[in-house]
């Protein structure tokens, strides 16, 4: 059994990696840390997993993390920085849902994330959590910065259309307009998160620049092997669970004469955790709830140049916990889907 901790249990992200790893055959649930409910039953705070957890959350000093093989960090940008050599040196693996190790440019880090990197040469070291992208990495890593939920749901989309360096749309130009429900600001409490504020509601943000753009540009501009510019605009739509990403790409003369509806299929025919709709389909983020599936379909209006990909996920799973998940069976050597292996909830 894999001795897991996750610190940060309370948020969102915490809760969720609860529920997942709660059943999942291969771990055992070490230590889950609150700093503010430290000697809580974690069953106690979320009644969702009594008989499934019955650990107490302890205070991160408590935790005894350097006995664990794995430890999650569900917490703001930050902190898993801050612990992650002493795991490392303790031969402890270290999964950050965070941003901390996901821009390889320290400055850029500091420009978008109003901080200091605080371990360059880690960040260095560390591999990018998207698994379709990066799957022989990450069986060999022990740091992983997380790819971000928006991240996740733009680079898978646009994945088969620019890798080695394809030639199939144009780099310049593409366009990511997003929509995210609430649960992705997390769990504390914010203004703009209150029932009356986002509840039947509907605004843009980040539009003069959101920090996941250039994750996004880096990541896309690595898959292609060379430079990829893109406007991310993301929106806060009054749901709970789910992220719609549509992207706008021009099509090139090559692209415009290859078959993308098959070479969407073919690229994501070994990938257990996308799922690449019929031709004319319009995924809703409702079918993949609770799921760490993301759903991609391809739209040409007109058989014009202009490329249209829908790409929906729950921000919760494929766009953090159920990806980290996936991304520890792999540094594990176990089989990907286990503690995945969930319906997507309707209604
Ligand atoms: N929500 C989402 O959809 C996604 C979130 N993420 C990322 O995952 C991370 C967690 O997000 P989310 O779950 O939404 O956040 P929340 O705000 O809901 O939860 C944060 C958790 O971290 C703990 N925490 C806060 N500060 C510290 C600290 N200094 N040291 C130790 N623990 C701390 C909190 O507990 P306590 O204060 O009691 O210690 C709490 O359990 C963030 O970095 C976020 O960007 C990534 C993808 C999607
Ligand atoms: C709706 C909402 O507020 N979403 C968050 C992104 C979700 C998140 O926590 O971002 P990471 O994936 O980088 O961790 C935001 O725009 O800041």
């Amino acid at each position: 059994m894999i001795k897991v901790g996750i610190v940060g249990g309370t948020g969102y992200t915490g809760v969720e990696l609860l529920r997942l790893l709660s059943r999942h055959p291969d771990v055992e649930l070490r230590a889950v840390t609150s700093r503010k409910e430290a000697g809580m039953k974690v069953a106690e705070m979320f009644p969702s997993l009594r008989g499934r957890v019955d650990i107490a959350f302890s205070t991160p000093e408590d935790a005894k993390l350097t006995e664990c093989d794995v430890v999650f960090f569900a917490t703001p940008h930050g902190v898993a920085m801050a612990q992650a050599r002493e795991l490392l040196e303790a031969g402890v693996k270290v999964i950050d849902l965070a941003a901390d190790f996901r821009l390889k440019d320290p400055a850029e880090f500091a420009k978008w994330y109003a901080m200091e990197h605080s371990c360059t040469d880690l960040l260095a070291e560390a591999v990018y959590g998207l698994p379709e992208v990066n799957r022989a990495a990450i069986q060999s890593a022990r740091l992983i910065g997380m790819a971000g939920c928006y991240p996740t749901s733009v680079q898978l989309g646009l994945l088969p259309l620019l890798e080695n360096g394809k030639k199939l749309i144009e780099t310049t130009g593409l366009i990511a307009d997003c929509k995210s429900g609430v649960s992705g600001a997390g769990r504390k409490a914010e203004v703009g998160t209150l029932f009356a504020e986002s509840a039947d509601n509907f605004k843009a943000y980040g539009v003069k620049g959101h920090r996941h753009s250039p994750e996004i540009m880096q990541g896309l501009s690595e898959i292609h092997g060379a430079p990829v510019q893109l406007t991310f605009v993301p929106h806060l739509t009054p749901m709970i669970r789910g992220i719609h990403s549509t992207i706008y790409a021009r099509l090139t003369e090559e692209g415009k004469n290859t078959d993308i509806q098959k070479l969407f299929e073919e690229r994501f025919a070994n990938e257990v955790f996308v799922d690449v709709m019929p031709a004319g389909s319009c995924p809703e983020t409702r079918s993949v709830r609770g799921s760490n599936t993301a759903r991609i379909a391809v739209h040409r209006p007109g058989n014009g140049d202009l490329l249209v990909i829908l790409v929906v996920e729950d921000n919760l799973v494929k766009g953090a916990s159920g990806q980290s998940v996936q991304v520890m069976n792999l540094m594990f050597g176990l089989n990907e889907q286990h503690g995945l292996d969930v319906v997507p909830l309707l209604p």
